[in-house]
């Protein structure tokens, strides 16, 4: 096991910026998904960037955003890479890249081992993969990510594929190393486990996942 980087997600705060950039996130996301209670907007969002430096990689997260959205957010926020969260085809997430010349981190949603079939596609289009829980249709008011449910880490345990990939769904401080020993994640996502409630980031939870990270 080693050491992951980690990805803080959903930062709305100028604390949570803070706490991110003190204890060592590699990556800070800032979610345009107006819909999510950690929503920002480019004004925001800005804002939040500039508190944190540049060794902490700037990720707007989108859910099938157009070019019209993109282009307004990247105009008025330094953001090193966009994460596509919603049903982004492998054509459209090259589109993007190439359209608006930032590397892409492409979310997979994972209940079950047919889930990962569609990743081969995905990999001349994205510069990473981000593995995250596929919620249930049953679950009520569930968003396309940032739903705390985690899925059988195990299932990536013997990843072969070309491109890095990050680990997300469910983590907190208590389960990560358990999550990690079994995924082999060199990179891990999280956004509920480090909040009091869904959009509330609490920067004590951020240090302490952090440290927990740091002790892999
Ligand atoms: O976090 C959101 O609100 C969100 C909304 C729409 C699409 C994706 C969203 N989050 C995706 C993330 O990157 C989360 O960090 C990831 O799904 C893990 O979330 P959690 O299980 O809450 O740690």
């Amino acid at each position: 096991m080693s050491r992951p980087d980690v990805k803080i997600c959903g930062i709305n705060s100028a604390e949570a910026a803070e706490a991110a950039a003190r204890h060592g996130a590699r990556y800070a996301g800032l979610v345009f998904y107006p819909p999510s209670p950690r929503s920002v907007d480019a004004a925001q969002a800005a804002a939040l960037a500039a508190r944190m430096p540049d060794s902490v990689l700037k990720v707007g997260l989108f859910v099938d955003p157009d070019d019209d959205l993109l282009g307004e957010v990247l105009a008025q926020v330094p953001l090193d890479m966009l994460q596509l969260h919603g049903s982004e085809t492998p054509q459209r997430t090259a589109e993007i890249r190439s359209r608006h010349g930032r590397a892409v981190l492409k979310a997979v949603k994972v209940a079950q081992p047919e889930d990962l079939d569609q990743v081969a596609d995905y990999e001349a289009a994205a510069d990473m993969l981000l593995f995250d829980a596929k919620a249930p249709k049953t679950m009520a008011n569930a968003l396309p990510g940032g739903n705390a449910l985690a899925f059988d880490w195990r299932l990536l345990g013997n990843r072969t594929g070309k491109l890095p990939w990050m680990l997300s769904g469910g983590l907190k401080r208590e389960n990560l190393a358990e999550a990690v020993t079994i995924s082999r994640a060199r990179a891990v996502d999280v956004s509920s486990g480090v909040e009091d409630s869904p959009g509330r980031k609490n920067p004590e939870l951020i240090r302490a996942f952090l440290e927990q990270a740091r002790t892999l």
